[in-house]
């Protein structure tokens, strides 16, 4: 048990502490009025365990050391926010589900497999799970579809992204929801028109297809641009994040809208109301 204050604000434990989004949820939710964080999780083995958490970010002491036994941090707990990879998560969800927490998922790059792999944990756990957490991406996906809806087949869907050159998942989990938001509109499946990684004499483009391109590169947080490029014209839509902490305020809001949820897996649109 961690020295911190006991209150009724509902209790946060962090995974992957010392990520990129890890420290920027730390602050995040340390600076918080509506909750209170109980745990810092990384992996067993990470220079970091046993620190105290605010120290290891450069906030100042918390007073919360950071732990490599995620359930015994989350049983006390009632959300956890995970930003870390998929195997990882899986895990995550498991357990935060044993623990009867809210469970709140950043992670992309996770497999059409990895995601049917969540449906148990979602019985008896409220389970929130965005590629993107931020209120401006989810207004772009829900414009997306709409315009997407209004237009046909002459006006080709483009969507590129770009990231830093850390990365390890392509497309960006954002480009597959905007995507996912594009096929919706048009009423078809995306996994039937998704053209991606074009490389060589790859023929003309079909038509109906919906095109992925994925720009890696420095320090760039995360920019999503939206393409309906007909003949004579040509509509772009695009977000540009420049700092982590939109997506940090974002799943600190869905962590607490879970909490009177029932068991279930929703989405940011559900959060969000959009
Ligand atoms: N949904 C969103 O809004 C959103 C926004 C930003 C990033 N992301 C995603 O979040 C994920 C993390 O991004 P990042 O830039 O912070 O990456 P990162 O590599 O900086 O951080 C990942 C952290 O997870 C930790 N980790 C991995 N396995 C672990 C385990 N088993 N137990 C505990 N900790 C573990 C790593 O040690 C690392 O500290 C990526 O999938 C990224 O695409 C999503
Ligand atoms: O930095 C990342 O990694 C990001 N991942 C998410 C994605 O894959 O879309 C959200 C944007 C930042």
């Amino acid at each position: 048990m961690n020295d911190l204050p006991r209150t009724d604000l509902p209790g946060i434990v962090i995974t992957g502490a010392s990520g990129r989004m890890g420290q920027m949820l730390l602050r995040t939710v340390a600076a918080s009025d509506k909750a209170r964080l109980v745990g810092a999780i990384e992996r067993k083995g990470h220079d970091w365990i046993g620190r105290d958490a605010g120290e290891a970010i450069g906030i100042g002491p918390l007073g919360l050391p950071i732990e490599d036994e995620p359930l015994d941090a989350f049983a006390r707990a009632q959300a956890v926010i995970d930003f870390t990879a998929p195997a990882a998560t899986l895990e995550f969800a498991a357990l935060a589900a044993q623990a009867r927490a809210v469970h709140v998922i950043g992670t992309t790059g996770m497999t059409e497999a990895d995601i049917a792999a969540l449906e148990p944990a979602a019985r008896h756990a409220v389970i929130v799970r965005a590629g993107n957490m931020s209120l401006g991406v989810n207004l772009l996906t829900r414009l997306t579809q709409k315009v997407a809806a209004a237009l046909d087949e002459d006006y080709d869907i483009e969507v590129i992204e770009a990231h830093h050159n850390q990365k390890v998942d392509a497309p960006s989990g954002t480009a597959l929801m905007l995507g996912e938001a594009a096929a919706q509109g048009r009423g078809v499946s995306l996994k039937e028109v998704s053209d991606r990684g074009r490389d060589g004499m790859t023929g003309q483009r079909t038509r109906g297809h919906i095109g992925f391109s994925a720009i890696r590169g420095g320090d760039i947080v995360g920019e999503h641009d939206v393409m309906f490029a007909a003949a004579g014209e040509r509509i772009i839509m695009r977000h540009v994040a420049t700092d982590r902490s939109i997506y940090a305020r974002g799943a600190l809001r869905a962590a607490l809208w879970g909490q009177d949820k029932a068991p279930g897996q929703y989405d940011m649109m559900d959060v969000l109301g959009l």
